[in-house]
């Protein structure tokens, strides 16, 4: 499969958390722009840790060894200033997590406030508005800015989440299993959210779900032990997987 102006690319890519031993087994895989790449696999085959290498959070911890390169738009962040990386791939985690002491509108902007970025009072309120109107969150609380994030409910919190990261204007989404702590309801609207949002952002997302992925998903990576197995555009792996693994993944005899 050959994916045609890629945005970000991930070329032999392996990350160790022990010397000797790689989570993640030289990767290459390019990413479609504005599409939705999942990344698929039984637990602890590496998907958060390249998940994580993208926008340099493994940096935070001195004995974790990424090599190979990471380009975005053409620019290897792995040589880039972390902040800047991480203004460009935003992250979404698994459980919501709002800072508890901020309210709903610092929230939004946290990212230029941890940036040193300080912006003008009208700037911000439109920037506020326009992220929370991007997540379906705004008339939901447009009444109640100046109340603490974690007052919302759990669905809420999510998209508040992902309003943080857009907020940023990032160039690709990076969102490790958003919906697991999340109801079906909660679920289906982050869903609906990520398939608007596509026709803006790249989004790459780690699903244990196979039929979430089936559902939102254009190409499909099957992680195994750290190596990338398969990657395809996502209709043609779940009715015609390549590799013999990936079959027995989809079809629940491993994972
Ligand atoms: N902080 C860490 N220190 C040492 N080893 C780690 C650390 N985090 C992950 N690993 C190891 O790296 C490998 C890949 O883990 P990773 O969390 O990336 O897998 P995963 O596919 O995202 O799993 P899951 O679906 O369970 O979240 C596993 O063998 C795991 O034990």
């Amino acid at each position: 499969m050959v994916i045609t102006n890629p945005i970000l690319q991930l070329k032999k890519v392996s990350i160790s958390y022990t010397p000797g031993k790689n989570a993640v087994e030289e990767v290459s895989a390019d990413i479609a722009e504005k599409k939705i790449t999942a990344i698929m696999g039984p637990s602890g085959c590496g998907k958060s840790t390249l998940l994580r290498a993208i926008n340099r959070m493994h940096e935070l911890y001195p004995d974790i060894k990424t090599t190979g390169e990471i380009l975005l738009n053409g620019k290897n962040i792995l040589k880039t200033n972390p902040m800047e990386v991480r203004r460009m791939a935003g992250m979404v985690f698994q459980r919501p997590n709002p800072f508890p002491t901020m309210s709903i509108y610092d929230n939004v902007i946290a990212g230029y406030k941890l940036n040193g970025i300080s912006l003008p009072k009208q700037e911000k309120d439109q920037l506020v508005e326009e992220s929370l109107k991007n997540v379906g969150l705004w008339d939901e609380v447009k009444d109640s800015l100046f109340k603490k994030g974690t007052f919302l409910s759990g669905g809420q919190q999510q998209r508040l989440c992902i309003a943080r990261a857009l907020s940023l204007k990032p160039k690709v989404l990076l969102m490790d299993e958003p919906t697991s702590a999340l109801d079906p309801i909660a679920t289906n609207r982050i869903e609906e959210l990520l398939l608007d949002l596509k026709n803006e952002f790249t989004i790459l997302i780690v699903t244990h779900n196979m039929s979430q992925a089936a559902r939102i998903s254009d190409y499909s990576m099957f992680m195994y032990l750290g190596h990338l197995i398969e990657y395809d555009e996502t209709q043609k792996m779940f009715t015609n997987p390549s590799d013999k693994r990936t079959e027995e993944y989809l079809t629940g005899q491993f994972g």
